[in-house]
């Protein structure tokens, strides 16, 4: 029998989540969806052959339910769940902040939580996600969480007490790099450049770096003394960038989003 994956709250990572899933293969007749609009419902059919269903439909029917509403409709959605949902069922909570034990206090005793923070680049089986068990999660569990989100990118187990600051480097991090993106092509504009390439030169220098980040098995220090020659140009900028504190502002700002995670969990909605 085929098991039936349920995402509820199917908003931007809800759907990138599911188009990844459909994409490494998942049958669309085994994706079940809900959203709050019916035109939301109606998009997602369209785009992807699955079927919309009440949240209700889903908590009665799905094997595992991925729950990504935002933060402050979590205990909403879960007011409207709770009753439905046998306790063998899997439910992963993609939510930032909220703690497996938020969700435990209000499922049937011992339902099975694991809790994932992903991030956008799952639009291009990118996604760097973290995978933390709650207190009734298995092995077994966190494996079928990992396959799930594995097919949008990589997967990293970690203990549930360093999810908020996961989710300030990882499930936050695309939004600086496209913020740094925006400010060097500003600079290019300042430069004499023409936005389109000024644009394109930083996002490949930008996907270079990655790549060689990633692949080169150099530390970052030495790959930016590579580009640094003595009395050279980079030196300069990197002078310019130490002047304005800008690596204590980006330890700083992932300290707040860190921060704003874990106050997400005690329910400060604004
Ligand atoms: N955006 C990101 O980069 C990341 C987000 N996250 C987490 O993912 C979650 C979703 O974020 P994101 O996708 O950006 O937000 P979205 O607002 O795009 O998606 C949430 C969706 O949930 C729908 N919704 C809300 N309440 C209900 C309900 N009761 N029943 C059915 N659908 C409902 C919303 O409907 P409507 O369209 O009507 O508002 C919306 O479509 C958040 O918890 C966030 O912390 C995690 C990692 C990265
Ligand atoms: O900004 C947010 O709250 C969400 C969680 C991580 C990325 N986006």
């Amino acid at each position: 029998m085929s098991q039936k994956v349920a995402v509820l709250g199917t908003g931007k990572i809800g759907e990138a989540l599911l188009s990844g899933m459909i994409r490494a293969g998942w049958a669309p007749a085994d994706l079940l969806v809900t959203a709050r609009r019916p035109e939301r419902a109606e998009e997602l059919r369209a785009r992807h052959g699955v079927s919309p269903v009440t949240n209700t439909e889903a908590a009665k029917t799905a094997d595992t339910l991925i729950l990504t509403v935002k933060p402050q409709d979590m205990g909403t959605l879960l007011d409207e769940l709770a009753p439905h949902i046998p306790a063998d069922r899997l439910v992963i909570s993609g939510a930032a902040g909220i703690p497996t034990s938020f969700f435990e206090e209000r499922l049937a005793t011992g339902t099975p939580v694991v809790r994932v923070m992903t991030n956008t680049p799952a639009l291009v089986d990118e996604a760097m996600s973290v995978i933390s068990a709650g207190s009734h999660a298995t092995a077994e569990h966190l494996a079928h969480a990992e396959e799930i989100f594995g097919a949008v990118g990589k997967t990293l187990r970690v203990p549930e007490s360093q999810q908020d600051a996961c989710t300030a480097l990882s499930g936050s991090g695309p939004a600086y790099f496209f913020y740094l993106v925006e400010a060097m092509t500003d600079a290019g504009i300042l430069l004499g450049l023409p936005r389109d390439k000024a644009h394109d030169l930083i996002v490949q220098s930008a996907i270079g770096a990655a790549v060689m980040l990633r692949d080169s098995g150099e530390h970052p220090v030495k790959l930016r003394e590579n580009v640094t020659s003595p009395a050279g140009t980079t030196i300069n900028a990197i002078r310019e960038l130490e002047n304005h504190g800008v690596r204590a502002a980006l330890i700083a700002a992932l300290e707040a989003a860190r921060d704003r995670s874990r106050e997400l969990a005690s329910g400060k909605k604004d």
